[in-house]
């Protein structure tokens, strides 16, 4: 098992974590009592079949919707009924599913339209008036270097149609990245990715453990093992085993529930 992580001082730095979080829809309990700590330089993956509950975790923990039990703390500070943008100020950042790209734009402006909707600027606010083109320069700044991050600066004036599709999951990713979160929360990046564009995204994933806690949500198994520090396994909402890769593989609820017997 890898060390824990620390700060200077020698504390274990856990960014987010969440404590019996539930959502019920009607009489569906779609995440049930989940505990789950995301710590700095760690990849955590949540696994399991379709309907388990995995996508609304994320929302759940990224603000998306607000939980019917339970909490979420990030950075030690209670942030359960905060909106995605409070936490986006906070240091959390998510990509989704879906793909939140705008096709006709370029990938510097998909990377700084995210920044932009995502960092609260309060026109009424005497106190920016005087820093609104300070506050726009280190945008661009964290743009820049989102885009650098992701491997896209070759494709920044591109428009985003006539990129690949792993070029576009990167796209998401430097999007993610834009308003310099310490927190990420990944949902299924390597969707519809051949091999090539799988291995390139998995290399990304990697390089962007360090300095981030990141959840990662992914139905692709030889990307999650290659890249998850602990693992979280749900079935119907319900946490059924939660570690580290090896002890995931080794734990026979999850054999017979999910893993079955290729891994
Ligand atoms: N807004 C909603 N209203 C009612 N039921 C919902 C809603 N969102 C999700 N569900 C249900 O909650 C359960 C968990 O769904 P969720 O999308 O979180 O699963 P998942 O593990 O992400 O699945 P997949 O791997 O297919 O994306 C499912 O039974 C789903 O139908």
């Amino acid at each position: 098992m890898s060390a824990t992580p620390t700060t200077p001082s020698g504390t274990p730095e856990v960014l987010l974590s969440a404590r019996e979080l539930t959502k019920r829809f009607g009489g569906l309990a779609a995440v049930n009592g989940v505990n789950l700590d995301l710590w700095r330089d760690r990849i955590h993956a949540v696994i399991g079949p379709n309907g388990a509950g995995k996508s609304t975790l994320t929302n759940l923990l990224s603000g998306d919707i607000l939980p019917t039990a339970g909490t979420v703390t990030l950075g030690g500070i209670d942030t359960t009924r905060h909106s995605p943008e409070a936490k986006s100020q906070r240091g959390l950042g998510r990509s989704y599913q879906k793909t939140n790209i705008f096709s006709s734009f370029t990938v510097w402006d998909n990377v700084r339209l995210a920044a932009q909707s995502r960092r609260r600027y309060a026109p009424w606010n005497p106190a920016q008036w005087f820093t609104r083109a300070d506050a726009q320069a280190t945008t661009n700044a964290s743009c820049e270097r989102a885009i650098e991050l992701a491997g896209l600066t070759s494709r920044t004036n591109t428009i985003a149609a006539t990129i690949s599709h792993g070029e576009q999951r990167q796209l998401e990713i430097a999007m993610t990245l834009a308003t310099e979160p310490q927190v990420l929360l990944l949902d299924e990046p390597l969707a519809g990715m051949g091999q090539a564009e799988a291995e390139r995204m998995v290399e990304l994933l990697l390089k962007l453990k360090k300095g981030h806690a990141m959840c990662l949500v992914e139905h692709d198994m030889d990307a999650v093992f290659a890249l998850a520090d602990r693992l979280t396994v749900m079935v119907n909402g319900q946490v059924i085993a939660s570690g580290t890769p090896s002890e995931v593989r080794a734990d026979t609820a999850v054999q017979a529930a999910y893993l079955g017997e290729e891994h």
